[in-house]
């Protein structure tokens, strides 16, 4: 009921040992607050928060227009209606190295169990997109020493994004991977990986766990989890893949009411009154109110 019933720290500890136990994590991209709570329930590990969905549900594309506030308030909203470990797409960090670590505390007073921070040139692009520009190696492990400087709590989970295979190719990744992690990253996220033997050689140049980005439409096929976890990534995100089915179901929606005049032949795959219901945990909100108000005041009647 309302909310998360366990703590930012206790959500961190989790997650860090989520990515200790040798099993790959799966981690789908909340959309909103009540799309984590049905991540939740479908039994995944954790929650993931894309940098794309946040600025697309604003109706803006994903070039870096989305301030830190903003993010940091509506992952915090995410991350405290689950008590999954919630992790946020940090884009470049929002600035310089300073305004990197205020972002961090930021996210992580605002209950999130990590982030990851990328090496892009302010504006930033989807990773999958041609005309990315990466900084340079100084720069970018700045970013990840005031990242990882900056937390509060040791197990908030400073996860460090490069694109720079796109533009320097897959031993520049492996260079700068192994460069990211001297700088204090505790995970690697290499972006636009062609294939397997792509994920393979970022896992074999470093120790810590690596995730893989199954984004639709974008470089990397959409491999299997079984795929992945047998070329030792250690997690998996779907960043945007909720966002697109909601979204398509609501154009195929609109579409089924212009067209027929009603949206009765859409209503088979709505979710129910009784799911949604389910889902805000509308029962406990009964029990609560019954117990608050059903009470006798002793020696007043
Ligand atoms: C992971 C990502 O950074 C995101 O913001 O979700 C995007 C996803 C996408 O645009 O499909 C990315 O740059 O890959
Ligand atoms: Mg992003």
């Amino acid at each position: 009921m309302l909310y998360s019933t366990k703590t930012p720290e206790q959500k961190r500890q989790q997650f860090r040992e989520l990515l200790a136990s040798g099993t790959i994590q799966q981690f789908p991209g909340a959309f909103n607050p009540l799309s984590a709570r049905l991540i939740e329930e479908k039994g995944f590990p954790g929650v993931y928060i894309s940098g794309a969905v946040l600025a697309n549900d604003l109706g803006l594309p994903d070039i870096g227009l989305t301030t830190l506030t903003e993010v940091a308030t509506r992952a915090g909203q995410i991350a405290r209606m689950t008590d999954l470990p919630a992790i946020v797409d940090a884009d470049t960090g929002f600035g310089e190295p300073m305004n990197v670590a205020r972002s961090v505390q930021e996210l992580e007073n605002a209950g999130l169990a990590g982030c990851h921070i990328e090496d892009q040139f302010n504006p930033k692009r989807c990773g999958h997109l041609d005309g990315k520009n990466v900084v340079d190696l100084e720069t970018a492990t700045k970013r990840i020493r005031a990242a990882a400087d900056a937390r509060r709590d040791p197990n908030f989970l400073i996860m460090a994004r490069t694109d720079i295979r796109a533009t320097e190719g897959l031993e520049a990744a492996q260079d700068r991977a192994r460069a990211l992690v001297e700088a204090g990253a505790d995970a690697i996220f290499p972006e636009a990986m062609k294939d397997l033997s792509e994920f393979q050689a970022i896992r074999d140049a470093v120790d810590v766990p690596i995730l893989a980005n199954m984004t639709e439409f974008g470089q990397s096929a959409l491999f299997t989890v079984e795929e992945l976890a047998g070329v030792g990534v250690n997690m998996v995100i779907y960043p945007v893949t909720l966002l697109r089915s909601a979204m398509g179901a609501a154009e195929r929606t609109l579409d089924a009411i212009t067209t027929t005049g009603s949206q009765e032949a859409e209503v088979g795959n709505m979710l129910t009154r009784a799911r949604l219901y389910d889902l805000v945990d509308y029962e406990a909100y009964n029990r609560f109110d019954t117990g608050v108000f059903n009470f006798q005041v002793p020696g007043t009647n």
